[in-house]
């Protein structure tokens, strides 16, 4: 890992609560500051997004103009939209069902279709509905992902590294212990976004977080460290457990 670019902005917070509100804040803060311009939000399963979804539905209900936000996901599960592990029938579940959002600018993987041809087709619609960058790459406002604990984002896992440099927008993954498909935004897509905010919380977070951080030498190995846009910010948001071994 080059020591001298891999410096991600680290905000550390009491609780995963505290983190998931501190991110309400940076997007109301966000589109305060873009004026009337749209959001292009690429949102991730996982748990702190769990906590977030339902702060965004009850106390920033009516400090969001929602339709503003154009939704769409880093990676989802090949499921049905009704099932649990279904990343986009969480966030209906916790946030679509309870606040204005506007039904077109809502665009879910469509798990209904077989896995590749899902993955061409979720790229194309995140082709033609985003700004592009002179690589012809979506630009998406903000890239907001989660770290597993073996280190993967997004559903890029340690096994499958050649998705961080695929020319592809999307592509479909399989999850190394359960072969559950999924299709997830490959590494330059993530890397071309404006914004990447990672929400990293818990104890089981924390050997990761220091390896990474720390750019200590097993860094590179996982793939949540090659995530670092070059004309883009890169934040962490941390709670204090996941960050308990981080040298600052
Ligand atoms: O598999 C997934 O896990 C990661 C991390 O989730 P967490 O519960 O450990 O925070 C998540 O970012 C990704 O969207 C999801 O598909």
């Amino acid at each position: 890992m080059d020591k001298s670019i891999y410096s991600p902005n680290l905000h550390v917070y009491d609780t995963g609560e505290d983190v998931a509100r501190a991110f309400a804040d940076h997007l109301v803060d966000k589109l305060t500051k873009s004026e009337d311009a749209p959001l292009y939000w690429a949102l991730s399963g996982g748990s702190t997004p769990k906590l977030l979804f339902g702060i965004l539905a009850g106390e920033y209900k009516d400090r969001i103009d929602w339709s503003r936000l154009h939704f769409f996901w880093g990676d989802d599960r090949m499921v049905p939209y009704d099932d649990p592990e279904s990343n986009y029938g969480e966030v209906k579940k916790l946030l679509f069902d309870h606040v204005p959002v506007v039904a077109e600018q809502i665009h879910p993987v469509p798990t209904d279709l077989e896995p590749e041809e899902a993955a061409r087709a979720y790229g194309e619609t995140i082709s033609k509905l985003l700004p592009q960058n002179s690589d012809g790459m979506p630009i998406f406002d903000i890239n907001m992902l989660g770290m597993g604990t073996d280190g993967h984002t997004a559903s890029i896992f340690p096994d499958s590294m050649d998705l961080l440099t695929d020319s592809r927008v999307c592509a479909v993954a399989r999850h190394p212990e359960s072969g559950q498909l999924r299709v997830t935004l490959t590494g330059p897509v993530i890397n071309a976004s404006d914004e990447v905010i990672f929400l990293i919380t818990g104890s089981s977070k924390t050997l990761r977080v220091a390896q990474i951080v720390n750019k200590e030498h097993l860094a590179t190995t996982f793939p949540a460290a090659h995530i670092n846009p070059p004309n883009g910010q890169l934040h962490w948001f941390l709670d204090k457990s996941a960050a308990a071994e981080v040298g600052y």
